[in-house]
């Protein structure tokens, strides 16, 4: 089943100009309760597909569904009970205690000048710590570093118990033991239900945390599927005009950049 589901999409950024757009006729589907990665160069339409499935980019023709529904046909209010989305990281305006931070994962279930229940500050709890962040909730978001915003930015997204949870370069900023970290939750997330689709510039990364990848190349889709048949050494070669070598390591191929 699709969670996501987007048909002959056009979509261009200078509709107003000659210029070609960035999508054209563009069809996809996004597998639910599977861990998707998305790769492709600079500039290859990564994030502005997100923002698309967001709802806060419309295309200009075609359509996405959102399990089997229009995305127009949802509220503002059930996208954000639906998908929790994690940007690629940058600084934040306020400084927030993270326990508030964590908390405004929860809007979309808060009513306007309620105050969070016990159900809330339990979301947020679980969340934090299936980020590994409970000892980061009495620190202040612009103290953090760049790596633990991120950790912090991903306990957000779940605190808002979506369904689908969309993560652009979720690990640019972590170490080693904190991305095994979160490709392991995404992992356990989708054998629990969720729909996960994340960004990433690091094949290796997506041969291990995705099920499934999504190739892109200037707006065109090279390959959507299994994540071990489409994360070879020939194909990323194609993708990235770069020399790519596989190594079996347990009978399985990884690919590695060749220097
Ligand atoms: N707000 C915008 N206005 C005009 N053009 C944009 C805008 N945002 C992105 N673009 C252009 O659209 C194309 C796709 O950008 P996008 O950010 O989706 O790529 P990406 O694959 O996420 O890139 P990266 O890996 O560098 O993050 C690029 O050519 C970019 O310059």
């Amino acid at each position: 089943m699709s969670a996501f589901a987007i048909r002959k999409l056009s979509f261009s950024y200078h509709a107003d100009t000659e210029r070609p757009g960035l999508f054209t006729d563009f069809s996809l589907d996004i597998e639910a309760q599977r861990v998707t990665a998305v790769l492709g160069p600079n500039g290859s339409g990564k994030s502005t597909i997100l923002s698309l499935l967001l709802g806060y980019l419309r295309p200009h023709r075609g359509s996405i569904a959102l399990f089997g529904q229009r995305l127009e046909g949802y509220s503002r209010t059930e996208l954000g009970r639906h998908i929790g989305f994690v940007s690629q990281s940058g600084s934040l305006p306020f400084n927030y205690p993270v326990l508030e931070y964590l908390l405004l994962g929860r809007a979309s279930r808060i009513a306007l000048w309620e105050t969070p229940t016990r159900k809330d500050l339990e979301a947020v709890k679980e969340a934090a710590g299936k980020a590994g962040i409970e000892k980061l909730v009495k620190r202040n978001v612009q103290e953090l570093s760049a790596g633990e915003l991120q950790l912090v930015a991903i306990a957000r997204a779940l605190a808002q118990e979506p369904k689908i949870l969309l993560l652009d370069e979720p690990t640019s900023h972590l170490d080693p033991a904190n991305a095994l970290l979160i490709f392991r939750l995404m992992r356990r997330l989708s054998q629990e239900g969720l729909t996960v689709l994340f960004t990433t510039h690091d094949p290796l990364h997506a041969r291990q945390a995705a099920q499934r990848a999504v190739l892109l190349k200037q707006g065109r889709l090279l390959f959507s599927g299994d994540a071990a048949e489409g994360l070879t050494a020939e194909r990323l070669n194609t993708l990235y005009g770069v020399s790519f070598q596989e190594a079996r390591i347990g009978g399985e191929a990884f690919p590695f950049l060749v220097l």
